[in-house]
């Protein structure tokens, strides 16, 4: 499926849609930093992510350092942000929500 690439308002209106992501400078990409209790749970956040990018057809540029996972999302192929950069952060904090209640 083609993905358009969207225009500065509504990239700002996803934005605000998704907590805790930021802008890059240029607009191109998303970024959130998610801290957990431990490592574990670090871990199985990034399972948890990997297997809702690759559902989606859409993977995450991102590093993970003990209990930090640092996760950007931009879409390569639009060489900007798309809908699914959005969707992507949603379930990324979706998925977050449930190791904060744990
Ligand atoms: C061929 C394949 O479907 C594409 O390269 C997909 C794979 N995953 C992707 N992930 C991201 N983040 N951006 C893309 O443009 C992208 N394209």
């Amino acid at each position: 499926m083609i993905m358009e690439k969207l225009n500065p308002t509504v990239v700002q209106q996803s934005l605000a849609t998704v907590p805790g992501w930021n802008l890059d400078a240029q607009g191109l990409a998303i970024h959130r930093q998610f801290v957990f209790a431990d490592f574990v749970q670090a871990f199985a956040f990034m399972t948890e992510v990997a297997l809702a990018a690759e559902k989606h057809n859409h993977h995450p540029e991102w590093s993970n350092v003990y209990n930090k996972v640092s996760v950007t999302f931009t879409t390569h192929d639009a060489s900007g942000l798309t809908l699914r950069d959005f969707v992507l952060a949603e379930a990324a904090n979706q998925a977050f929500r449930r190791y904060q209640q744990a």
